[in-house]
């Protein structure tokens, strides 16, 4: 009998399941919420009950039963920083999520979400490579001020399933390759993966890299404090500047980007300039993830939503093909990465790791 794996990886807008045999997918489905549905709640967090209700929905109309579920995966979400790998839910990792201990991120929600679902069945619920795996280089840690350290905050989901694969496809070991892997998403985060690590990365989170459909990117920090001191812009509102309402959505209210390249190809000017900014400022941030490794950089791979655009993937070679060969893989292959993290601890192949 195969291992019965149920996969929730929740976003912003979205909450995606699927069930998979072994590590074989069985269904997956997008449960998509409307922005009515999700300005109801105050906080993310709040949010669990109305997101579980949608996920129950599906596996009454699939006749999956939670008793014949082998394990439950959720999305890991804003942590403690961890080492890659597969992580056993527990109360210190709920407790954390619940009083949104490191930040609030949708990703906080799977592992709740996945606990809820395995409780009641006494099976066993995980996490797997959440936005916090930290594996920076020492000095990729150093800022200018000396309060202040960078913290590893990325797609680490995607990227490093996205580059195993890919190392796979090539007959190559992902650790003994040197790769730059460009997520590109309603948020962007730009890694530089070496010997296996991701030795530095955008914390796309926290106003750092290129500006992404919901993300401000770098931002001048002197005018930025400024202007929260002169209009008085709360903690809150700080974050949302940065995470959420930043990039394409301040510039042109929306974060969909073919919703941007049609008002381009119509002759918007104004929406033109916004765009290839964007492009610009991502292609910056995969030169600088070259630093690294000395330029010695094998292969760029873009990938993402946003990597189905051959305008801005096209773009994107024109300015960075200089460093390596570029490579597309769109979308992102995030629930199949959760239900293999999982099969590799059903099967004993590695051990789940311990949350302290
Ligand atoms: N064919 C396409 N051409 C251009 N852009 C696309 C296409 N398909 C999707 N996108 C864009 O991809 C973006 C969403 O990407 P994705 O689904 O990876 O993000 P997400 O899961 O919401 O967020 P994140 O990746 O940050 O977790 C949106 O801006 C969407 O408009
Ligand atoms: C995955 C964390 C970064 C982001 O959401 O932009």
């Amino acid at each position: 009998m195969p291992y019965k794996i149920l996969t929730i990886n929740p976003g912003s807008t979205s909450t995606k399941i699927g069930l998979y045999h072994d590590t074989d997918e069985v269904f997956a489905q997008n449960i998509s919420h409307s922005s009515e549905d999700i300005a109801k709640f105050a906080s993310i967090i709040d949010q669990f009950e109305y997101r579980l209700e949608k996920i129950n929905e599906i596996l009454a109309e699939k006749n999956v039963a939670a008793t014949d579920l082998s394990a439950v995966v959720g999305r890991g979400g804003l942590l403690k920083p961890m080492v890659s790998g597969t992580y056993q839910i527990n109360e210190t990792m709920i407790d954390d999520l619940k009083n949104s201990r490191y930040g609030a991120h949708a990703s906080n929600l799977g592992a709740i979400l996945a606990d809820l679902i395995a409780k009641p069945t006494d099976c066993p619920a995980y996490i797997v490579d959440p936005v916090v795996v930290d594996e920076l280089a020492p000095v990729a840690r150093i800022t200018g001020r000396p309060e202040i350290t960078r913290r590893s905050i990325f797609h680490a989901l995607n990227q490093k399933a996205v580059a195993k694969r890919f190392a796979k496809s090539i007959n190559r070991s992902y650790d003994s390759l040197n790769l730059i892997v460009a997520h590109l998403g309603g948020g962007i985060s730009v890694g530089c993966h070496t010997m296996g690590d991701v030795v530095d990365v955008n914390n796309a989170l926290d106003g750092e890299g290129p500006f992404s459909p919901e993300r401000a990117g770098t931002i001048p920090a002197g005018q930025f404090a400024e202007s929260i001191l002169n209009e008085k812009i709360d903690c809150r509102s700080v974050s949302k500047m940065l995470a959420g309402k930043g990039g394409l959505v301040a510039h042109l209210d929306t974060n969909d980007v073919r919703e941007v390249e049609r008002r381009v190809a119509a002759g918007d000017k104004k929406t033109e300039l916004i765009y290839e900014a964007m492009i610009y400022t991502v292609a910056k941030s995969i030169a600088a993830a070259a630093v690294p490794v000395c330029g010695k950089v094998d292969y760029i791979i873009l990938t993402g939503g946003i990597a189905y655009s051959e305008k801005l993937t096209a773009k994107l070679k024109e300015y960075v093909g200089f460093i390596a060969p570029v490579t597309v893989l769109p979308g992102e292959n995030e629930l199949q990465a959760l239900a293999e993290g999982a099969y590799r601890v059903l099967t004993g192949e590695e051990a789940a790791k311990e949350y302290k």
